[in-house]
């Protein structure tokens, strides 16, 4: 089996069967699907939208949103799911009484456990991490206006139709089929693992071997260009049998790459085709799976690297800024799962708030409500994931009363790898609309305290009514720049920084992120996040007995936003070490990334794809803050999961150690002040100022 075929992402099943790609059928695009009835069944939504005959870029991304219907962003308050928007689940048989189906998998341990159910739900609820989780929603960058999916307000939902069977949703059609994709046809009855379907409850062991499997993969690629670009006519590179994975494909006529001049007469004349682009990209990946072997005479590999980048911006409606941004992230295969899994709506999941409920309580009494969900995997005992209904799962008196929250599958990762303890005091420092922080409530037993912060105000409202849905009694809110901890407060034993950012993680929810965000949008935010992440860390206590942590999380895969700002970290601050986050899936962080290098801890960081793991692209890091004397990477341990990445002792020479200073003097001068401008909003009359705050003030002025 070739290496892309072994390598074939678990969850990604060829929407069709694999038919020649010049097929009608198979060129389900918007053209073809306007050509043809046949496409007007398909399974897959009019999304990728680009009307590849409008003229102009420009124009071809707003034709491009007109012609996805059934893809946009729900409406606020509406959240709406495709038909096969329950990809990656198992299938509920049709006609099932869905009642009984649910019940099966709730009820005690002694039932006979369902298919696609992996383990006894008794076992979920007694999971330590997860015991008292609740909390919503997916991640939002920034200033996304996803947040009503968290808000208070009641929240229609809309699911797959009552009659649809609930079942793993279809793939996009894959624009360079695999080996594994004709075998499951070619060699009936011998289903091998990898064919196995992917569920929320497989996921883990599969993500894990996936994993290993792809950073072979990557590393095979690098040797490949390497070599390729040593030497373009070698026709002794043989990576491995990607010839065998892709004879079937290979098109009658021999592939010619356009040059400069044919680029530009085929933009004058209104851009290409929608099947060449399509057919185009397949090509191209192929050469550049085989450089050596495949490419014209005197053509570089830069030149298809170009064309397959302009073709993915073209097809899938991304600038190609960002369309490059993304490309180099993955190997080529690979990166055309990823930009077709954002083309398809996530699970809907939510999450039970161990405050009011259990899960098994919970989901009894939304299957009475007629609602089709099972539990997400083994990794979580709270989360659920919801197929169909009968109800506005954003309006059940259950969810009215607190029992869940509407929350993506990611968002329960970084609350997880925080694992906030009872009667520890915890900042949430970029918090709104909440769905993190009611996680951390639940986990702390409403005991202890989270201080719940964001910057924007406005955001705070829903946050605050998420907080009072959900019951949690430990948290206070406040809106600040989070730029300014701990010169508000310090000493907490643990610090979540679920930082703004591109949202590049969640364009299959927001897809205004393909065309809105420039190279500019990620330096400013790279910058912010790095200040941010140092703040959280210099808001944790070292001192504290049962933590001294902090997580970074965002909900995008740029490398600028996540490995970038963790070195940056443990650049300036040397009394900082990445430690594991204790989650039991997700991809190494890189340590390298197209010529910089990172700190070797940097692969303990967590990446999850849509493509891979089937939920919302996320990042996640952690932190162990311990005293700044003892700021060395040898520290010792003080668990396993604990446990320093060995670091180089070069890389730690190189390392620039600076401290932007907090002082306690000048904590108190800004204590002071704060406390002033307080009593004078009250109208009450503010004592002198002390010399420090009046040094301040001075400084201020
Ligand atoms: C990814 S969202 C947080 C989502 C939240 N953690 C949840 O789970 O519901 C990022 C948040 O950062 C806030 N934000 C942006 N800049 C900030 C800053 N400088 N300090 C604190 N918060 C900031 C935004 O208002 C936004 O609510």
């Amino acid at each position: 089996m070739g290496r892309r075929a072994k390598h074939k992402q678990a969850a990604p099943e060829a929407l069709e069967p694999k038919e020649p790609y010049t097929s009608k059928k198979q060129l389900g695009k918007r053209k073809a699907e306007a050509d043809t009835q046949d496409e007007k069944s398909s399974p897959r939504p009019t999304k990728r939208a680009k009307d590849l005959s409008s003229k102009g870029k420009g124009k071809e991304i707003s034709s491009s949103s007109k012609a996805k219907p059934t893809k946009t962003k729900p409406k606020k308050n509406a959240k709406v799911v495709d038909d096969d928007g329950s990809e990656g689940w198992e299938d509920v048989e049709d006609g099932e009484d869905l009642r009984g189906h649910t019940k099966s998998l709730f009820n005690d341990s002694d039932e006979e456990e369902p298919a696609g159910f992996v383990g006894d739900l008794d076992e979920f609820d007694m999971d330590e991490d997860d015991e008292f989780i609740s909390g919503p929603a997916q991640e939002f960058d920034f200033d996304s206006d996803e947040e009503e999916e968290e808000e208070e307000e009641e929240e229609e939902v809309v699911l797959p139709s009552k009659t649809k069977k609930s079942k793993q949703a279809e793939r996009p059609k894959k624009i360079i089929p695999t080996q594994s994709d004709q075998s499951s046809s070619d060699e009936d009855g011998d289903e091998d693992e990898d064919d196995e379907r992917v569920t929320m409850a497989n996921m883990a062991a599969r993500s894990r071997k996936l994993e290993a499997q792809a950073e072979e993969d990557a590393e095979l690629d690098i040797k490949e260009a390497q070599a390729a670009a040593a030497d373009e006519e070698d026709d002794d590179i043989d990576m491995d049998d990607d010839d065998e994975d892709m004879e079937g494909d290979i098109d009658a006529e021999p592939f010619h790459l356009p040059t400069a001049a044919e680029r530009e007469e085929e933009k004058a004349a209104g851009g290409p085709d929608v099947h060449l682009v399509q057919r185009r990209m397949r090509e191209v990946a192929r050469v550049l799976a085989k450089f050596g072997k495949r490419a014209e005479k005197g053509r570089a590999r830069a030149e298809y690297i170009d064309q397959i980048v302009s073709d993915i911006a073209s097809y899938y409606g991304y600038n190609e800024f960002l369309a490059e941004k993304l490309f180099h992230l993955f190997p080529v295969n690979e990166a055309i799962e990823f930009f077709e899994a954002n083309e398809i709506p996530r699970p809907v999941t939510i999450r039970t708030n161990t405050l009011r409920t259990r899960r098994r309580d919970l989901a009894q009494a939304l299957v009475n409500r007629g609602v089709n969900l099972e539990p997400i995997g083994k990794w979580t005992n709270v989360g659920l994931q919801v197929f169909e209904s009968n109800v506005p799962i954003g309006a059940t008196p259950e969810y009215l009363a607190g029992h869940y929250m509407l929350q993506a599958a990611s968002s329960f990762l970084p609350v997880i790898a925080l694992s906030p303890q009872p009667n520890e005091r915890v900042l949430d420092m970029a918090s709104a609309p909440g769905g993190k922080t009611t996680h951390m409530a639940a986990l702390m037993q409403n005991t202890g305290v989270v201080f719940a912060n964001d910057a924007n105000k406005a955001r705070t409202k829903s946050l605050t009514a998420n907080i009072h849905r959900l019951g949690c009694k430990n948290v206070v809110v406040c809106s600040y720049d989070g730029r300014e901890f701990p010169k508000v407060m310090g000493g907490f034993d643990r610090v979540l920084l679920d930082a703004p950012c591109s949202g590049t993680g969640v364009i299959s929810k927001d897809a205004s992120v393909k065309i809105n965000k420039s190279d500019r949008d990620f330096t400013l935010l790279s910058h912010l996040q790095k200040q941010l992440i140092l703040c959280a860390i210099d808001s944790v206590t070292p001192e504290s007995k049962t933590g001294g942590y902090v997580v970074y999380s965002t909900c995008s895969v740029t490398v600028d936003e996540n490995e970038a700002v963790v070195d940056y970290a443990l650049k300036k601050r040397p009394n900082v070490k990445l430690v594991d986050t204790g989650l039991q899936f997700g991809r190494e962080g890189f340590t390298s990334y197209r010529g910089k290098n990172f700190n070797p801890s940097v692969k303990l960081t967590r990446r999850f794809y849509p493509h891979v793991h089937n939920m919302d692209g996320f990042y996640v890091a952690k932190f162990k803050v311990e005293k700044r004397s003892k700021a060395l990477p040898n520290a010792a341990k003080s668990s396993e999961a604990d446990e320093p990445v060995a670091v180089d002792p070069e890389f730690m020479e190189n390392i620039q150690v600076e401290r932007t200073g907090f002082n306690d003097e000048e904590d108190k001068a800004y204590l002071e002040e704060d406390k002033r401008k307080r009593m004078k909003a009250k109208g009450l009359r503010p004592p002198p100022r002390s010399k420090a705050a009046q040094k301040l003030a001075e400084a201020k002025a």
